[in-house]
């Protein structure tokens, strides 16, 4: 076996250990973001539903977009982002996407990326991500959008696409550059590190750790509660300038930052890297 692939065989077998032995529930044809509001409070509980691991995929990211429009149009007062999976937030972006893809689909699936990114990062409400499960890759990203992170013990997060291969895109980049301490950040972007919660939370990648689902989701209530005396015009107001930049990016450079995802994907390196990760996560058992 060459050190990368057992490096690789190695990084998934630790994420392995850590695991809670909860069964993963039977999954029947449903919506791939359930919705859920609470009419007392107006805060929409949005799950993440593609099992076993809420690998983002066209579908999923379309899915979000749509359940944030559904948000935007009944102005809901806050979103509490999770997943109905027992142990996984979200496992990042769709390795066998990435595997057996193309240019074109590549580029499908950093568009649909992006809309559900604008979405999420410029909402006229608050989120919060209740991260009941691992957060890889594009899960961590993901929850790094919302304005805020509880997460359970006893699973990883971080940013790891490094070891997947693929150079971080710009947004990425920007977004943990601006959370994390710049020397934290760079680390974790160049090593692909992935975070205990308690790690992650001295290094500013979550706000709260607790201890099961429920005590995130309360986690979460509390801190949108905290926006229910401030006028949200002025919220967002300020929001937006703080996120002018990543917004802006994005915006203005839109079919940029499509080719330079596809560019990185494509590359041999990358290609020779994600087909050894592919085949270590699927003889892993
Ligand atoms: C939006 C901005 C994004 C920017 C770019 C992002 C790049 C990425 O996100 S790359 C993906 C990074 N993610 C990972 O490296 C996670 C890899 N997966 C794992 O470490 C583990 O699967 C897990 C810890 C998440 C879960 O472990 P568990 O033991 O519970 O389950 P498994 O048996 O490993 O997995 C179940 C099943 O799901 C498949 N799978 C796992 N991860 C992915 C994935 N990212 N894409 C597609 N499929 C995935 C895994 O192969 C298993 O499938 P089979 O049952 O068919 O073997």
């Amino acid at each position: 076996m060459s050190r990368n692939i057992l490096f690789l065989s190695k990084t998934i077998n630790s994420n392995v250990r850590r695991l809670c032995t909860t069964p993963t529930p039977v999954q029947k044809a449903e919506k791939l973001v359930l919705i859920d509001v609470n009419d007392k409070t107006g805060y929409g509980t949005l799950s993440m539903n593609r099992l076993p691991v809420n690998s983002l995929n066209v579908e999923l990211f379309n899915a979000l977009s749509d359940a944030y429009d559904e948000m935007e149009k009944n102005k809901s007062r806050g979103v509490i982002l999770t997943s109905t999976s027992p142990k996984i937030f979200s496992a990042g972006l769709d390795i066998n996407d990435l595997y057996s893809g193309d240019s074109k689909s590549w580029s499908e699936l950093w568009d649909a990326s992006q809309e559900a990114f604008l979405k999420i990062y410029d909402a006229s409400f608050p989120s919060a991500a209740a991260i009941n499960g691992h957060a890889i890759g594009g899960g961590c990203f993901f929850s790094m959008i919302c304005d805020y992170r509880a997460m359970v013990k006893g699973y990883q997060i971080g940013l790891n696409e490094i070891q997947v291969g693929i150079a971080l895109p710009k947004v990425l980049v920007m977004i943990m550059g601006k959370l994390l301490p710049r020397r934290h950040a760079e680390i974790s972007l160049t090593q692909g590190t992935l975070y205990s919660p308690e790690q992650a939370s001295k290094i500013n990648l979550v706000d709260d750790v607790v201890v099961d689902k429920a005590e995130a989701i309360i986690k979460c209530e509390a801190f949108l509660n905290k926006f229910r005396k401030i006028p949200m015009d002025a919220v967002n107001t300020t929001k937006r300038t703080i996120r002018r930049e990543e917004i802006d990016y994005i915006r203005n450079n839109k079919q940029k930052d499509i080719d330079d995802f596809v560019k990185a994907v494509e590359s041999v390196e990358a290609q020779n890297t994600i087909k050894m990760y592919y085949q270590a996560l699927k003889n892993k058992k």
